[in-house]
C-alpha cells in the first residue's frame, strides 16, 4: 500500500466515525436554544464549543469496542449488556479526563453506545426503525455489573415520575423515530437548508422529550416553557422562516433566563442525525 493511502477501515471504526461526526454536528449546529454551539456555552458556565468537540472525539475508542463488542458476542443477551456496560463507563471516565470533569456527554454515550452496537450486530439491515429496536431490546437487559447511581436522572425521575433516559432508549427511542428524523426529512422535502432542517428536528424532539436535564435545573415549569417554546417554533413555519426565527430567539432567551439546557434533547439530536447517515455507511 502506497505510504499515503489510509487502510481501508472496519465496520466498527466506520460507525465510531459516523457517531462521533454527529457529536461534532450536533455541537456546531447553531442557533440552539439554551446549548452550547457556535456562539457560545448556552446555559452552561463549564461547556464550550471547543470541550464538546473534544469529549466527542475523546469517545472514538468506546465507540468503535461498542461496536466490536457486539460483533464478537453476536447477539443480544446479558453478556452483549454487560460488555456495554463496562466499556461506557470506561468512555464516561476517558470523557471526564478530556473535559477535567465536566459532564459534556454522559446520555450520549448510553444512547449512541446503545446504537453502535444495534447497528454492528446486523448491519444489513440499518432500517432506523429495526436499529432503534434492537437497541431497545438491549437496553431492556439490566447491566449485573451497574453500580448503584445517584444521578441526576434519578431524583427527577423520582420527583416527576418521568422515564429519563433509560426508559427512552428502553422504548426503541420514540422521541427519535417519532419526533426528530420525520421532522428532519419533512424540512429537508420544504427545501429548506440542511441547518435549519437539523435545528427542526431537535425542536420537534425537545417538544416531545421528557428531558431530565431541563427538570433538574428548571423544574415542571421549565420543561413547559422548552415543549411550548419548541412547539411554537415549528407551528409558526420552523427555524428557516422568519416567524419562526423569532420564536427561537424568544425561547433561547427564555432558557437562559431560567438556566436550562436541554442536554439530553441534543444527545438524541446526535442519535437521530447518525441514524440518518446510515446510508452512507
Ligand atoms: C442509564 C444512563 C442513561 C443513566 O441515566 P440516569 O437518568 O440515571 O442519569 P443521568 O446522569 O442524569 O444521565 C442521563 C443523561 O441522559 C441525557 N438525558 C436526559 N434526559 C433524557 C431523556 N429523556 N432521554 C434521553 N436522554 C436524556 C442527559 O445527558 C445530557 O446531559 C448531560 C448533562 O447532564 P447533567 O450532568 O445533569 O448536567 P448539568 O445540568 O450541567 O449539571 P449541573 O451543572 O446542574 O451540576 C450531558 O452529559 C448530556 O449528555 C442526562 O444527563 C446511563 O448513563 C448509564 O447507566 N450509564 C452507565 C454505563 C452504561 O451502562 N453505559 C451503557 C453503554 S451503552
Ligand atoms: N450542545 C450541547 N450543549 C449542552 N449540553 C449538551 N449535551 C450534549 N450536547 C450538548
Amino acid at each position: 500500500m502506497k505510504a499515503n493511502m489510509l487502510a481501508p477501515l472496519s465496520l466498527a471504526e466506520r460507525l465510531a466515525d459516523l457517531a462521533v461526526d454527529a457529536l461534532i454536528d450536533e455541537a456546531e449546529l447553531s442557533p440552539k436554544p439554551g446549548l452550547v454551539d457556535r456562539r457560545g456555552s448556552g446555559a452552561h458556565g463549564d461547556m464550550n464549543l471547543a470541550l464538546m468537540q473534544a469529549s466527542a472525539l475523546s469517545l472514538w475508542p468506546c465507540l468503535r469496542q461498542m461496536a466490536e463488542a457486539a460483533q464478537r458476542i453476536g447477539h443480544i443477551a446479558t453478556p452483549l449488556r454487560a460488555e456495554l456496560g463496562r466499556l461506557g463507563r470506561e468512555g464516561e471516565a476517558a470523557m471526564l479526563v478530556t473535559t477535567a470533569g465536566v459532564n459534556t456527554h454522559r446520555g450520549a454515550i448510553w444512547a449512541l453506545g446503545l446504537l453502535v452496537a444495534a447497528w454492528a450486530l446486523n448491519p444489513a439491515d440499518s432500517d432506523p426503525l429495526n436499529v432503534t429496536a434492537r437497541a431497545g431490546r438491549l437496553a431492556l437487559i439490566e447491566d449485573p455489573a451497574a453500580p448503584i447511581a445517584d444521578s441526576h436522572g434519578l431524583h427527577v425521575r423520582r420527583r416527576y415520575g418521568v422515564g429519563g433516559a433509560r426508559e427512552q432508549a428502553q422504548q426503541g427511542f420514540p422521541a427519535i423515530i417519532g419526533h426528530g428524523l420525520p421532522q428532519l426529512l419533512r424540512s429537508r422535502s420544504a427545501g429548506v437548508g440542511e441547518t435549519p432542517a437539523r435545528l427542526d428536528a431537535l425542536l420537534a424532539i425537545m417538544a416531545a422529550l421528557s428531558d431530565t436535564c431541563v427538570l433538574w435545573r428548571a423544574g415542571e415549569q421549565g420543561l413547559a416553557v422548552l415543549q411550548q417554546g419548541a412547539r411554537a417554533v415549528l407551528e409558526a413555519g420552523g427555524s428557516a422562516s422568519l416567524a419562526g426565527r423569532r420564536h427561537l430567539r424568544a425561547l433561547d432567551a427564555r432558557l437562559l433566563h431560567l438556566n436550562a439546557s436541554a442536554g439530553g434533547a441534543a444527545d438524541l439530536l446526535a442519535a437521530c442525525l447518525f441514524l440518518d447517515k446510515a446510508g452512507s455507511l
